[in-house]
Protein backbone atom coordinates (compact mmCIF):
# COMPACT_ATOMS: atom_id res chain seq x y z
CA UNK A 1 0.00 0.00 0.00
CA UNK A 2 1.34 3.17 -1.11
CA UNK A 3 2.41 5.36 1.94
CA UNK A 4 1.37 8.94 0.82
CA UNK A 5 -0.62 9.42 -2.80
CA UNK A 6 -1.88 12.67 -4.03
CA UNK A 7 -4.39 12.56 -6.63
CA UNK A 8 -4.32 15.51 -9.52
CA UNK A 9 -3.86 18.15 -6.15
CA UNK A 10 -4.02 21.82 -6.93
CA UNK A 11 -4.11 24.74 -5.42
CA UNK A 12 -5.19 28.10 -7.50
CA UNK A 13 -5.10 31.41 -6.00
CA UNK A 14 -7.16 34.51 -7.99
CA UNK A 15 -7.45 32.39 -11.24
CA UNK A 16 -3.37 31.26 -10.86
CA UNK A 17 -2.95 27.65 -10.29
CA UNK A 18 0.17 27.47 -7.77
CA UNK A 19 0.12 23.89 -8.24
CA UNK A 20 -1.85 21.94 -11.17
CA UNK A 21 -3.36 18.98 -10.84
CA UNK A 22 0.01 17.16 -9.22
CA UNK A 23 -0.52 12.90 -8.44
CA UNK A 24 2.57 11.07 -7.10
CA UNK A 25 2.56 8.11 -4.97
CA UNK A 26 5.55 7.26 -2.13
CA UNK A 27 6.09 3.50 -0.88
CA UNK A 28 7.00 3.37 2.57
CA UNK A 29 11.15 3.62 2.72
CA UNK A 30 11.41 5.92 -0.65
CA UNK A 31 12.83 9.63 -0.39
CA UNK A 32 10.87 11.67 -2.94
CA UNK A 33 13.00 14.61 -3.92
CA UNK A 34 11.03 17.92 -5.04
CA UNK A 35 13.04 19.94 -7.25
CA UNK A 36 12.09 23.15 -9.20
CA UNK A 37 12.79 26.96 -9.45
CA UNK A 38 11.50 29.26 -7.00
CA UNK A 39 7.90 30.04 -6.98
CA UNK A 40 7.35 26.44 -9.01
CA UNK A 41 5.04 25.38 -5.65
CA UNK A 42 6.89 23.09 -3.81
CA UNK A 43 5.96 24.23 -1.22
CA UNK A 44 2.61 24.80 -1.77
CA UNK A 45 2.13 21.26 -2.50
CA UNK A 46 3.55 20.42 0.54
CA UNK A 47 1.18 22.41 2.33
CA UNK A 48 -2.14 20.88 0.90
CA UNK A 49 -0.59 17.60 2.19
CA UNK A 50 0.15 18.81 5.83
CA UNK A 51 -3.23 19.60 6.22
CA UNK A 52 -1.95 23.32 6.56
CA UNK A 53 -4.32 24.80 3.40
CA UNK A 54 -7.58 23.33 1.66
CA UNK A 55 -7.00 22.28 -2.01
CA UNK A 56 -8.94 24.13 -4.88
CA UNK A 57 -8.94 20.12 -6.20
CA UNK A 58 -7.22 16.54 -5.99
CA UNK A 59 -6.99 14.25 -3.06
CA UNK A 60 -4.56 13.21 -0.56
CA UNK A 61 -4.46 10.13 1.19
CA UNK A 62 -2.10 8.56 3.85
CA UNK A 63 -1.93 4.19 4.05
CA UNK A 64 -5.12 4.01 2.24
CA UNK A 65 -7.00 6.50 4.02
CA UNK A 66 -8.24 9.58 2.55
CA UNK A 67 -7.84 12.93 4.50
CA UNK A 68 -9.94 16.00 4.09
CA UNK A 69 -9.52 19.29 3.28
CA UNK A 70 -7.07 20.69 6.15
CA UNK A 71 -7.22 17.24 7.81
CA UNK A 72 -3.80 16.84 9.53
CA UNK A 73 -2.69 13.64 10.24
CA UNK A 74 -1.15 11.88 12.95
CA UNK A 75 0.84 9.89 10.71
CA UNK A 76 2.43 12.53 8.60
CA UNK A 77 5.07 14.73 10.37
CA UNK A 78 6.38 18.08 8.65
CA UNK A 79 8.71 20.87 8.87
CA UNK A 80 7.37 23.59 6.28
CA UNK A 81 8.25 27.24 6.36
CA UNK A 82 9.29 28.52 9.58
CA UNK A 83 8.57 25.92 12.57
CA UNK A 84 6.01 27.02 15.13
CA UNK A 85 8.37 27.39 18.07
CA UNK A 86 7.64 28.96 21.71
CA UNK A 87 11.01 31.06 22.47
CA UNK A 88 10.03 31.25 26.25
CA UNK A 89 10.60 27.31 26.04
CA UNK A 90 13.81 25.45 25.96
CA UNK A 91 13.91 23.63 22.72
CA UNK A 92 12.98 19.79 24.57
CA UNK A 93 10.12 21.64 26.46
CA UNK A 94 9.05 22.57 22.45
CA UNK A 95 9.55 19.23 21.57
CA UNK A 96 7.37 18.00 24.81
CA UNK A 97 4.14 20.36 24.49
CA UNK A 98 4.31 18.94 20.85
CA UNK A 99 4.27 14.81 22.42
CA UNK A 100 1.60 16.21 24.37
CA UNK A 101 -0.72 17.50 21.90
CA UNK A 102 -0.13 14.45 19.87
CA UNK A 103 -1.20 12.42 22.74
CA UNK A 104 2.13 9.93 22.70
CA UNK A 105 2.40 7.82 25.86
CA UNK A 106 5.38 8.97 27.55
CA UNK A 107 6.18 12.88 25.81
CA UNK A 108 9.50 13.16 27.51
CA UNK A 109 10.91 9.89 26.38
CA UNK A 110 9.34 11.11 23.11
CA UNK A 111 10.66 14.82 22.92
CA UNK A 112 14.46 13.32 24.06
CA UNK A 113 14.30 10.69 21.51
CA UNK A 114 13.19 13.63 18.70
CA UNK A 115 15.96 16.21 20.32
CA UNK A 116 18.60 13.66 20.15
CA UNK A 117 17.70 12.58 16.71
CA UNK A 118 18.75 15.81 15.57
CA UNK A 119 21.83 16.67 17.52
CA UNK A 120 20.46 19.74 19.32
CA UNK A 121 22.64 18.12 22.50
CA UNK A 122 23.01 20.84 25.52
CA UNK A 123 21.26 23.62 23.45
CA UNK A 124 17.72 21.89 23.70
CA UNK A 125 17.41 22.75 27.60
CA UNK A 126 18.49 26.39 26.66
CA UNK A 127 15.51 28.99 25.54
CA UNK A 128 14.78 28.94 22.09
CA UNK A 129 14.55 32.46 21.89
CA UNK A 130 18.85 32.52 21.86
CA UNK A 131 19.05 30.08 18.85
CA UNK A 132 20.71 30.46 16.11
CA UNK A 133 19.15 29.47 12.53
CA UNK A 134 20.89 26.38 12.36
CA UNK A 135 19.65 25.21 15.69
CA UNK A 136 16.14 26.46 15.39
CA UNK A 137 16.44 24.31 12.13
CA UNK A 138 17.25 20.89 14.16
CA UNK A 139 14.21 22.22 16.94
CA UNK A 140 11.96 22.18 13.57
CA UNK A 141 13.47 18.85 12.37
CA UNK A 142 12.57 17.27 15.96
CA UNK A 143 9.30 18.75 16.29
CA UNK A 144 8.53 16.68 12.71
CA UNK A 145 10.14 13.65 13.45
CA UNK A 146 8.23 13.29 17.44
CA UNK A 147 5.93 10.52 17.70
CA UNK A 148 7.94 8.65 14.77
CA UNK A 149 5.76 9.52 11.76
CA UNK A 150 5.42 7.24 9.07
CA UNK A 151 5.73 10.13 6.36
CA UNK A 152 7.90 13.45 6.51
CA UNK A 153 7.54 16.39 4.20
CA UNK A 154 10.16 18.49 4.72
CA UNK A 155 10.72 21.81 2.75
CA UNK A 156 13.96 22.65 2.72
CA UNK A 157 15.35 20.65 5.73
CA UNK A 158 18.95 21.90 5.33
CA UNK A 159 18.75 25.75 5.92
CA UNK A 160 20.75 27.54 7.98
CA UNK A 161 22.89 24.22 8.93
CA UNK A 162 26.44 23.93 9.33
CA UNK A 163 27.97 21.10 7.38
CA UNK A 164 27.95 18.86 10.26
CA UNK A 165 24.57 19.37 10.86
CA UNK A 166 23.44 18.90 6.97
CA UNK A 167 25.52 15.36 7.48
CA UNK A 168 23.76 14.22 10.50
CA UNK A 169 20.23 15.21 8.89
CA UNK A 170 21.22 13.68 5.91
CA UNK A 171 22.19 10.36 7.52
CA UNK A 172 19.23 10.39 9.67
CA UNK A 173 17.26 10.54 7.13
CA UNK A 174 18.39 7.45 5.41
CA UNK A 175 18.14 6.08 8.25
CA UNK A 176 14.47 6.39 9.41
CA UNK A 177 13.71 5.62 5.42
CA UNK A 178 15.91 2.65 5.59
CA UNK A 179 14.98 0.96 9.33
CA UNK A 180 11.70 2.37 9.68
CA UNK A 181 10.44 2.64 6.22
CA UNK A 182 9.56 6.06 6.63
CA UNK A 183 8.34 7.89 3.49
CA UNK A 184 10.28 10.98 3.13
CA UNK A 185 9.15 14.36 0.50
CA UNK A 186 12.11 16.79 0.62
CA UNK A 187 11.85 20.11 -0.93
CA UNK A 188 15.46 21.62 -1.85
CA UNK A 189 17.26 23.60 -3.97
CA UNK A 190 20.82 21.91 -2.74
CA UNK A 191 21.02 19.46 -5.33
CA UNK A 192 24.06 18.18 -4.56
CA UNK A 193 22.39 17.06 -0.34
CA UNK A 194 19.53 15.24 -2.55
CA UNK A 195 21.32 13.75 -4.96
CA UNK A 196 23.35 11.65 -2.05
CA UNK A 197 19.75 10.30 -0.23
CA UNK A 198 16.93 10.82 -2.70
CA UNK A 199 15.71 7.42 -4.31
CA UNK A 200 12.62 9.65 -6.47
CA UNK A 201 12.55 12.88 -8.13
CA UNK A 202 9.73 14.99 -9.07
CA UNK A 203 10.09 18.39 -11.13
CA UNK A 204 7.92 20.98 -10.42
CA UNK A 205 7.32 23.57 -13.22
CA UNK A 206 4.98 26.59 -12.44
CA UNK A 207 3.17 23.80 -10.69
CA UNK A 208 2.73 21.01 -12.68
CA UNK A 209 4.66 17.88 -12.02
CA UNK A 210 6.83 17.45 -15.38
CA UNK A 211 8.77 14.54 -14.89
CA UNK A 212 9.82 11.93 -12.55
CA UNK A 213 12.69 9.80 -12.53
CA UNK A 214 14.32 7.17 -10.22
CA UNK A 215 17.82 8.36 -8.24
CA UNK A 216 19.75 5.61 -11.10
CA UNK A 217 18.29 6.93 -13.92
CA UNK A 218 19.12 10.40 -12.98
CA UNK A 219 22.56 9.23 -12.71
CA UNK A 220 22.73 7.45 -15.75
CA UNK A 221 21.66 10.58 -17.74
CA UNK A 222 24.12 12.48 -15.75
CA UNK A 223 27.29 10.24 -16.84
CA UNK A 224 28.04 11.15 -19.77
CA UNK A 225 31.15 8.97 -21.39
CA UNK A 226 33.93 6.93 -20.37
CA UNK A 227 37.47 8.54 -20.82
CA UNK A 228 40.24 5.92 -21.54
CA UNK A 229 43.78 7.44 -21.68
CA UNK A 230 46.59 5.33 -22.87
CA UNK A 231 50.41 5.82 -23.86
CA UNK A 232 49.18 4.59 -27.37
CA UNK A 233 45.54 5.63 -28.56
CA UNK A 234 45.90 3.93 -32.20
CA UNK A 235 45.94 -0.11 -30.84
CA UNK A 236 43.66 0.65 -27.80
CA UNK A 237 40.84 1.71 -30.23
CA UNK A 238 41.46 -1.05 -32.46
CA UNK A 239 41.23 -3.46 -29.19
CA UNK A 240 37.90 -1.36 -27.53
CA UNK A 241 36.25 -1.50 -31.15
CA UNK A 242 36.70 -5.22 -31.39
CA UNK A 243 36.02 -6.15 -27.99
CA UNK A 244 33.16 -3.37 -28.38
CA UNK A 245 31.02 -3.35 -31.24
CA UNK A 246 28.01 -1.49 -29.56
CA UNK A 247 29.83 1.76 -28.15
CA UNK A 248 30.53 4.76 -30.19
CA UNK A 249 34.14 6.14 -29.36
CA UNK A 250 35.93 9.80 -30.21
CA UNK A 251 39.87 10.38 -30.35
CA UNK A 252 40.34 13.24 -28.74
CA UNK A 253 44.20 15.81 -29.45
CA UNK A 254 45.59 13.98 -27.02
CA UNK A 255 44.96 10.43 -28.18
CA UNK A 256 42.61 10.38 -25.07
CA UNK A 257 39.66 7.89 -25.97
CA UNK A 258 36.09 9.10 -25.30
CA UNK A 259 33.69 5.95 -25.00
CA UNK A 260 29.81 6.12 -25.14
CA UNK A 261 27.33 3.28 -24.96
CA UNK A 262 26.47 0.21 -22.71
CA UNK A 263 29.80 -0.35 -21.76
CA UNK A 264 31.22 -1.36 -17.99
CA UNK A 265 34.33 0.80 -16.61
CA UNK A 266 35.72 -2.99 -15.53
CA UNK A 267 35.04 -4.64 -18.76
CA UNK A 268 37.23 -1.99 -20.79
CA UNK A 269 40.17 -2.04 -18.20
CA UNK A 270 40.08 -5.60 -18.53
CA UNK A 271 40.24 -5.88 -22.43
CA UNK A 272 42.94 -3.23 -22.43
CA UNK A 273 44.95 -5.10 -19.57
CA UNK A 274 44.54 -8.94 -21.63
CA UNK A 275 45.71 -6.97 -24.78
CA UNK A 276 48.55 -5.97 -22.74
CA UNK A 277 47.58 -1.91 -23.94
CA UNK A 278 49.06 0.44 -21.06
CA UNK A 279 46.23 2.15 -19.26
CA UNK A 280 47.26 5.92 -17.54
CA UNK A 281 43.70 6.39 -16.58
CA UNK A 282 40.56 5.41 -17.02
CA UNK A 283 37.41 7.34 -15.75
CA UNK A 284 33.24 7.92 -15.79
CA UNK A 285 32.96 11.83 -16.42
CA UNK A 286 29.59 12.27 -15.59
CA UNK A 287 27.52 15.43 -15.66
CA UNK A 288 27.08 17.82 -12.94
CA UNK A 289 23.52 17.04 -11.53
CA UNK A 290 22.37 20.95 -11.22
CA UNK A 291 23.30 21.57 -15.02
CA UNK A 292 20.93 18.37 -15.68
CA UNK A 293 18.20 19.79 -13.31
CA UNK A 294 18.39 23.21 -14.13
CA UNK A 295 18.42 22.01 -18.19
CA UNK A 296 15.01 20.12 -17.10
CA UNK A 297 13.42 22.86 -15.53
CA UNK A 298 13.57 25.02 -18.14
CA UNK A 299 12.96 22.03 -20.98
CA UNK A 300 12.62 18.33 -21.11
CA UNK A 301 15.16 15.60 -21.81
CA UNK A 302 15.27 12.26 -21.71
CA UNK A 303 12.78 11.72 -18.82
CA UNK A 304 9.71 9.92 -18.58
CA UNK A 305 7.37 12.82 -18.56
CA UNK A 306 4.28 12.83 -16.25
CA UNK A 307 1.25 13.22 -18.29
CA UNK A 308 -1.24 15.94 -18.12
CA UNK A 309 -4.09 16.48 -15.60
CA UNK A 310 -7.24 14.49 -16.01
CA UNK A 311 -10.47 16.47 -16.63
CA UNK A 312 -11.75 16.15 -13.40
CA UNK A 313 -8.82 18.40 -11.63
CA UNK A 314 -9.15 20.62 -14.75
CA UNK A 315 -12.77 21.16 -13.65
CA UNK A 316 -12.27 20.83 -9.76
CA UNK A 317 -14.14 23.05 -7.42
CA UNK A 318 -12.63 24.41 -4.29
CA UNK A 319 -12.74 21.96 -1.39
CA UNK A 320 -11.88 24.98 1.51
N1 LIG B 1 -0.74 32.61 0.13
C1 LIG B 1 -0.51 32.83 -1.15
N2 LIG B 1 -1.25 33.71 -1.83
C2 LIG B 1 -1.04 33.92 -3.16
N3 LIG B 1 -0.09 33.30 -3.87
C3 LIG B 1 0.67 32.43 -3.25
C4 LIG B 1 0.53 32.12 -1.85
N4 LIG B 1 1.44 31.20 -1.52
C5 LIG B 1 2.13 30.92 -2.64
N5 LIG B 1 1.69 31.65 -3.66
C6 LIG B 1 2.21 31.62 -5.05
O1 LIG B 1 2.25 30.28 -5.44
C7 LIG B 1 3.39 30.03 -6.26
C8 LIG B 1 4.18 28.87 -5.70
O2 LIG B 1 4.80 29.27 -4.47
P1 LIG B 1 5.61 28.25 -3.55
O3 LIG B 1 6.00 28.98 -2.32
O4 LIG B 1 4.81 27.01 -3.41
O5 LIG B 1 6.88 27.95 -4.47
P2 LIG B 1 8.19 27.16 -4.10
O6 LIG B 1 8.43 26.22 -5.24
O7 LIG B 1 8.10 26.58 -2.75
O8 LIG B 1 9.28 28.30 -4.14
P3 LIG B 1 10.65 28.47 -3.30
O9 LIG B 1 11.62 27.52 -3.92
O10 LIG B 1 11.01 29.90 -3.57
O11 LIG B 1 10.36 28.20 -1.87
C9 LIG B 1 4.16 31.34 -6.32
O12 LIG B 1 3.84 32.00 -7.52
C10 LIG B 1 3.66 32.10 -5.14
O13 LIG B 1 3.71 33.50 -5.38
Amino acid sequence: MDALRCTDLTWAFRGKRAVDAVSLALQPGDIYGLVGRNGAGKSTLLKMIAGYLAPTAGTVEVFGEALGPCQTSPRIGCLIERPAINPALTGVQNVTVRAIAQGLPDPKEAAAEAVAAVGLGEASRDRAKGYSLGMKQRLGLALALVGRPDVLLLDEPFNGLDPEGVRLVRSLLVRLAEQRGTAIVVSSHVLDQLERMVTRYGVIRAGRLVAEMTAEEVEEACTDYLCVETADGPRALAVLERAFAEASFTVMPDEAIRVTGPVDGDAVGQALLAAAVPVRGLYTHTRDIEDYFVELMGGLGAVRQVPAPTEAAEGGENRG
